[in-house]
């Protein structure tokens, strides 16, 4: 068991819908709704929880709205550090519709202003000194009004400075502003990395091409996923790839986040880096069975990592190739 820090600056409560087809312009049914607390770095550590770690949540949410996750944190098993700023953390909707499709409506988030901010820098850092110190950091997610990419930038060289790997999961500009501080892990989706990549990342080759650069840039961990498709990992341990079971895609949000624990996951448990891509892809295609995050104790995980396909790219290893 390892002791994490989750960091959400813009967390989410999530509205799946579950609709037939979704019909624009239209007052449409759907035939189950759900409200969870979520956001990028709660879904990560909500998994880890799940897994056995100690897991701290932080970031900011809104004063006005908390009781959800407030409730929702002792469920997940996550201790709640997260700053307290005045107003209401977003609601992003989810409209998952029977043909796999899902269309995510993601809100700005609440203002941030440089008083919060200190705070929470304050609050890290108290974690940090704490006499059992997190053994990784995870920032997931987009940035809130007011948190600009300078400050982004700052906040991910001051995480560094810490003793402990930092992942980071974001998209957009934040994604260029976190490659250049090079932590310790991306993940970027195909689509996400496009704009880095300078070019479209359709293919396994141009996939494994944008992950090489990654990594010879100086993050260690570099994740490329492409959905059905699977995971592009390059590190010191090699070139990796996997290939999910097929599943039925319910609903994909949350896999990625998940991915990213599973990976975690596998190497803080210093599993073989087979058996953690193993693992992790399992668990994201897990994911996508229902609404919300991934889990192991799924009754049929054991075969679906058995149908999880890992092979090694940079020597003629081929692991697990059981479908
Ligand atoms: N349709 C699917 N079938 C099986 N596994 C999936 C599917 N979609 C996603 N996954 C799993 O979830 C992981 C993350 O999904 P992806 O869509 O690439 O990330 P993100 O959610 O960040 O956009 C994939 O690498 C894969 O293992
Ligand atoms: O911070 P962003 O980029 O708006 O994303 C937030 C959304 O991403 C999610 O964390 C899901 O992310 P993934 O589908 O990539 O795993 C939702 O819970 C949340 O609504």
């Amino acid at each position: 068991m390892a002791r994490v820090i989750c960091i959400t600056l813009n967390p989410a409560l999530d509205l799946a819908f579950n609709l037939e087809a979704l019909s624009l312009g239209h007052v449409n049914r759907p035939t189950s709704a759900q409200l969870e607390a979520a956001g990028k770095g709660v879904n990560v550590a909500r998994v880890l929880a799940s897994l056995g770690h100690d897991v701290t949540v932080s970031g900011f949410l809104g004063q006005d709205n908390d009781a959800p996750f407030s409730l929702a944190f002792p469920h997940y098993g996550v201790k709640d550090a997260f700053v307290r700023v005045p107003g209401n953390t977003r609601i992003n909707a989810k409209l998952a519709e029977q043909s796999g499709r899902v269309t995510d409506i993601n809100g700005p988030g609440m203002p941030i202003e440089s008083t919060h901010l200190n705070t929470l820098l304050e609050t890290l850092d108290g974690l940090f000194q704490s006499a059992t110190p997190p053994q990784a950091v995870v920032v997931a997610g987009s940035l809130p009004p007011g948190i600009d990419q300078h400050t982004f930038g700052e906040l991910l060289t001051t995480l560094k400075h810490y003793d402990a790997p930092l992942w980071v999961d974001t998209s957009g500009p934040s994604l260029l502003t976190a490659i250049a501080a090079k932590p310790a892990a991306v993940k970027p989706n195909e689509t996400e990395l496009a704009d880095w990549a300078g070019s479209a990342l359709k293919t396994d080759a141009q996939r494994q091409t944008a992950a090489e650069r990654l990594h010879a840039s100086g993050i260690e961990n570099a994740l490329i996923s492409a959905g059905a498709e699977g995971v592009l990992w390059v590190s010191r341990q090699g070139v990796w790839q996997s290939t999910p079971p097929s599943v039925t895609a319910t609903n994909t949000v949350c896999a990625g986040d998940t991915f990213v624990a599973g990976m975690l996951h596998g190497l803080l448990s210093h599993l073989a880096p087979q058996d953690t891509l193993r693992f992790a892809t399992a668990l994201s295609a897990e994911a996508v069975r229902h609404v919300g995050v991934g889990s192991a104790h799924a009754d049929d995980f054991d075969s679906l990592q058995q149908q999880t396909w890992v092979r090694r790219l940079d020597d003629t290893i081929t692991e697990g190739a059981t479908r």
